[in-house]
């Protein structure tokens, strides 16, 4: 297969300057992995250290050993990968060269006041030392081997923290002077992340003006006044191809009180992709590793798309799959079929479909019987792990049937015994499973609609959904329902909608919690049932009843003594050496994932 070549090259520089501000020491195993981690996202240039006094900078003082390491060398040796390390004299250029390095970093600052602070010379001092450095490794070129490449940084190319706004013409001076050291390419470093487009655009036209081809330069930009991005893109417009940012954003300046770290590298892949622009890294697979080097580190990711990517994928699991058309649809067998009520079975999972559509599927006593023995049977099924109520038609459910010959009420009968036990029964056999309940709402549900929904765990719905507590307008109460509506709702909310009879739109529900998804037709609705099942599988059923039992206990009995010894009696349950947590922690060290469905398939025969 043809590779594609990047339109944009995106030099990863967490390792280096993103960790290198970090004050806490970052244990070298972690930059190892991280390291490997970017590697795996399909970045082909990452910056790996610093070969720098530990003095200067404490948090690089192992770069001999990240340059040892097995992997990295490997790495090295890879023609495909380029992975510069920054050298601040000849000492550093030397153990670099003897490490395997075939890239290195010099640098200066456009400005006194920061190179006087920074690498403590004056910014001619420096540009002569970065010649010189430059000067020996392009002169290295051993049996065989091209010559070491140099990288140039000029920082501060806005503005430096001591001396105010930098002119044009002193990093002019600096990408003049180390393009003629033989540097392949220099990266603007707007070190106090201060720039915006509009300073972008007229620096750039000012070389260019220069004679500085754009084609030898690389935009580093900084976020601290949120306009990494936005910089980027305007040095993309004007012809810039590399970009450098780091992981999450890390990294920072010591001289910059606030500063952020570098553009995130997950934004600008966002961005580039958006735009069709190809950058030959794997966004999902990079958010992973900001996710993940934000935690090894306690800090806050500052990449927005990684945020907000991660925080996406954690919802997929009561959300369904962001893209639904993409989840390959479950095979639903018809297992039964009565009066008002279909069953469908699909692996672990059992579909209760409401199916009296022209009466608005309301609950009949014979739709009531049905449900709560399909649902009790399944509870005792060890082959089921999960109970769907849906519904066929343009309503979910219409509450209690108020046929005139269905409720005592309506017959001028006072006896309600058998229908209060009725509907009682129906929705604490519901709240009560063991199982994962899943009410996949297609659209309005009314009064005992309503505790239907609320009695499961997991509501999806269509965005046609509307919840209606219409009782009072009958001159009811939303009597056996209101445990489970209150204790969703809310006391100040169940008063409100109770009270009002306002019927709640999916929107308003979605915002308050009650349902964690909402799609926009029945189809879609479907889709997202399948992939929510489908993610599940990663939850043990037994992990998950244990669950369903702490949150009862909470709600329940929540500080009293009932709670804490039901948590006693849960927690030497899934200790027991029979129990999922022995399989589940068996295949974690085996570091193989289990699939609970497959796993609950295998055991025993389905009673259904
Ligand atoms: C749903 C709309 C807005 C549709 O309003 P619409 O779109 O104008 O359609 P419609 O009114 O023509 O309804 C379509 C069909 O569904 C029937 N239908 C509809 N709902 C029921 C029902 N519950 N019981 C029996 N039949 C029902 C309705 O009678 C009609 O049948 P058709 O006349 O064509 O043969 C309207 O029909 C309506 O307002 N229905 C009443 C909804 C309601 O208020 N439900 C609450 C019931 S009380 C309850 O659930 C008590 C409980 C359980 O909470 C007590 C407790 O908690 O203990």
């Amino acid at each position: 297969m043809v590779q594609q070549s990047p339109s944009v090259r995106i030099v990863e520089v967490g390792p280096r300057d993103g960790l290198q501000n970090i004050r806490d020491s970052v244990p070298t195993q972690t930059k190892l992995e991280l390291i490997r981690r970017l590697q795996a996202t399909g970045l082909s240039t990452i910056e790996l250290t610093s070969v720098v006094s530990p003095r200067a900078v404490p948090q690089l003082k192992d770069c001999r050993e990240v340059l040892q390491d097995e992997e990295v060398k490997t790495f090295l040796q890879n023609p495909r990968l380029r992975l510069p390390v920054l050298v601040p004299n000849e000492k550093g250029l030397k153990i670099a060269i003897e490490h395997g390095v075939r890239e290195v970093a010099v640098f200066v600052s456009a400005t006194e006041g920061f190179s006087k602070a920074n690498i403590n010379c004056t910014v001619q001092e420096g540009l002569e030392r970065a010649k010189r450095v430059a000067a020996l490794a392009l002169a290295t070129k051993e049996a065989g081997e091209s010559q070491i490449a140099v990288r140039g940084y000029v920082s501060c190319i806005f503005a430096d923290p001591f001396d105010g706004q930098t002119p044009h013409s002193a990093v002019l001076h600096c990408v003049q002077e180390l393009l003629k050291a033989g540097c392949y390419e220099i990266s603007l470093g707007d070190t106090l992340g201060v720039g915006s487009p509009f300073n972008v655009r007229s620096l750039l036209a000012y070389l260019k003006d220069n004679n500085i081809p754009l084609s030898k330069l690389a935009g580093h930009f900084h976020d601290t006044y949120g306009q990494a991005v936005a910089n980027v893109w305007e040095a993309y417009t004007c012809g810039l191809t590399v970009f450098d940012s780091s992981v999450a954003g890390l990294g920072g300046c010591p001289f910059a009180p606030g500063a952020k770290g570098n553009v995130a590298t997950e934004d600008l892949v966002y961005m580039f992709n958006n735009a069709g622009i190809f950058t030959g890294v794997d966004l999902s697979r990079l958010t992973e590793v900001g996710t993940w080097i934000s935690k090894q580190l306690s800090i806050t990711n500052s990449s927005r798309v990684g945020t907000a990517l991660m925080i996406k994928d954690s919802t997929k699991l009561v959300s369904g799959s962001s893209k639904p058309q993409q989840t390959k649809p479950l095979q639903w067998t018809l297992i039964s079929e009565t009066d008002g009520l279909l069953l469908h079975r699909s692996g672990v999972n059992l579909k209760i479909t409401l199916n009296r559509p022209k009466n608005g599927n309301a609950l009949t006593a014979t739709m009531i019987f049905d449900i709560t023995k399909a649902v009790t049977d399944a509870n005792y099924d060890a082959e089921i792990s999960r109970i769907i109520i849906t519904a066929n038609g343009k309503f979910f459910c219409t509450g209690m049937d108020l046929g005139k010959d269905s409720t005592p009420v309506a017959r001028g009968v006072s006896a309600s015994d058998a229908q209060y036990a009725r509907l009682t029964t129906l929705f604490e056999t519901i709240d009560t499973s063991p199982k994962v309940t899943i009410a996949t709402i297609n659209g309005p549900a009314f009064g005992g609609g309503v505790g239907l929904a609320f009695a499961c765990d997991i509501r999806i719905a269509t965005n046609s959904t509307v919840m209606t507590l219409s009782e009072v307008k009958l001159g009811l109460c939303p009597a056996t329902i209101s445990k489970y509506v209150i204790r969703e709702y809310g006391l100040s909310f169940a008063r409100e909608v109770m009270l009002s009879a306002r019927p709640v739109k999916a929107s308003e529900l979605k915002t308050r919690g009650i349902i964690t998804d909402v799609v926009g037709n029945v189809e879609q609705l479907n889709l997202r049932l399948d992939a929510l099942l489908d993610a599940l599988r990663i939850a043990s059923p037994n992990a998950s009843r244990m669950s369903k039992e702490l949150i009862r206990l909470a709600w329940k009995d929540g500080g009293g003594e009932k709670q804490a010894t039901g948590i006693k009696t849960l927690f030497d349950e899934m200790m027991r050496s029979d129990a999922d947590g022995a399989h589940g922690l068996r295949e974690f060290g085996l570091k193989r994932k289990v699939d609970w469905d497959a796993h609950t398939l295998q055991q025993g025969k389905s009673k259904l």
